[in-house]
């Protein structure tokens, strides 16, 4: 495996199509509610991401101890289905994904009937799921504002419980657009659920087999954006996005208007032109925390201030991602300081021609959020193979458009 590459274009201008792996989101709760539903459902593009396909293997598993690596998804969903389903397993993660909190989701399966234990730091995994005896319990209070993914955890199992459930959301509702993403679904696979205020009511039905196509992933499409802002001239197509999207990273297009990419929407997916950017704004990553990296990698090298908001959660995700980002851009002269408590600021500096290296702290996000800066200059990025949480064949996409990619 290849501990760093280098990755420079030689003209700095894009031009091609490029199809983007699909929604890592969206195959993850077709494929959790497909096997709940117990019945054969046709699932069409599903990602080639490692998180899907992982996914997919673990599903079909026999085996006692269940390694959900480093997929969050994988972890918090998989701790619901086998709880609900009954199956004795011990689930466990990388390193990271065991200082990565589950005690919101593990409290509330407990509630509902779940035995489930913790194999080494209460709150934490691994865990080992043991039976469950529905306690008829169907009224629920859930902190709403450490992962989104336990509660789309706990209403994919929703319908399947004697009495269904009704969840009441506590404190502000991070990652929204997620929650929402889970109640399409499932309405997709004929379930239908209530949304009001802060309370879900999810009555007991059935799921219904039925087909699906995923769609292409936003939040990788926003690492193109990203380079379509750092050329010298781009006309870049992206395809199988969808302006009506179950995704919340589709704010990606509202973002990159004011960051330097106009979006068209065609009948194969988006275009993405190159405009004005702005030189100062304000951003709230609540809704969509998958986005920051992207925003501030791109920012500190253009030059934009960006003030934000929302990123309480980029704490717990593959890494530390406010500190893991304070420290690259300090390689770009920028800043990134918390002003207020959950107000940062990023300040770019004054970019200068020197060796750029950029390490990835075992996270997806990170290595294709800096790897736009090679329109700027030569770069490295650390550890390149972490791009196969989400985007396995990003580094071959970026030669389809001209880049030179040199493994060292
Ligand atoms: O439900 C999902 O598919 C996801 C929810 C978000 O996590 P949080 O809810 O923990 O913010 C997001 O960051 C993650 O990449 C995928
Ligand atoms: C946070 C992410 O994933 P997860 O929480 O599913 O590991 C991500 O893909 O950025």
């Amino acid at each position: 495996m290849s501990q760093s590459l280098t990755l420079q274009h030689p003209t700095g201008k894009l031009t091609g199509t490029i199809k983007l792996p699909a929604s890592k989101s969206e195959a993850n709760r077709a494929l959790i509610i497909a096997a709940l539903s117990g019945q054969e459902s046709q699932l069409h593009n599903l990602s080639e991401a490692n998180d899907t396909q992982l996914l997919q293997r673990l599903l079909q598993s026999n085996d006692q101890t269940i390694d959900a690596e480093d997929a969050g998804t994988v972890m918090r969903f998989l701790t619901a289905y086998y709880a609900v389903t009954g199956q004795q397993k011990l689930l466990t993660g990388t390193e990271r994904m065991c200082q990565r909190p589950i005690k919101v989701l593990v409290e509330a399966l407990r509630e509902l009937g779940a035995s489930i234990d913790y194999v080494g730091e209460e709150g934490y995994p691994p865990l080992k799921i043991g039976g469950f005896k529905g306690s008829g319990q169907k009224h629920l209070k859930v902190r709403s504002d450490i992962s989104s993914q336990y509660i789309s955890a706990l209403l994919m199992i929703a319908p399947l419980l004697p009495e269904g459930l009704e969840l009441v959301l506590e404190g502000k509702i991070g990652s929204r657009p997620y929650i929402e993403m889970t109640l399409s679904l499932m309405q997709h696979f004929g379930v239908s659920a209530d949304f009001s205020g802060n309370t879900i009511t999810v009555k007991p039905q059935k799921y219904k087999a039925a087909e699906f196509t995923v769609e292409s992933d936003w939040s990788a499409a926003s690492y193109w954006y990203s380079l379509v802002a750092l050329a010298q001239e781009a006309d870049i197509t992206l395809l199988g996005l969808k302006e009506k999207s179950f995704q919340g990273d589709r704010a990606i297009a509202d973002i990159m208007y004011r960051l330097g990419v106009y979006t068209e929407f065609t009948s194969e997916g988006v275009r993405l032109l190159k405009k004005e950017h702005e030189r100062h704004i304000s951003l709230d990553f609540s809704d969509c925390p998958d986005l920051a990296q992207t925003v501030v990698a791109l920012s500190a090298g253009i030059g934009i201030a960006v003030d934000m908001t929302g990123l309480e959660s980029l704490r717990i995700k593959e890494t530390d991602r406010i500190q893991a980002l304070q420290i690259e851009v300090l390689s770009l002269n920028a800043s990134l300081q918390e002003v207020t408590p959950g107000v940062f600021s990023l300040k770019p500096g004054i970019l200068q021609k020197k060796e750029l290296s950029f390490r990835t702290y075992q996270d997806h996000r990170m290595a294709m959020a800096f790897a736009p800066l090679a329109l700027l200059q030569p770069i490295e990025i650390q550890e390149p193979s972490v791009v196969r949480k989400s985007y396995p064949r990003f580094w071959e996409d970026l030669q389809k458009v001209g880049f030179e990619v040199t493994y060292n």
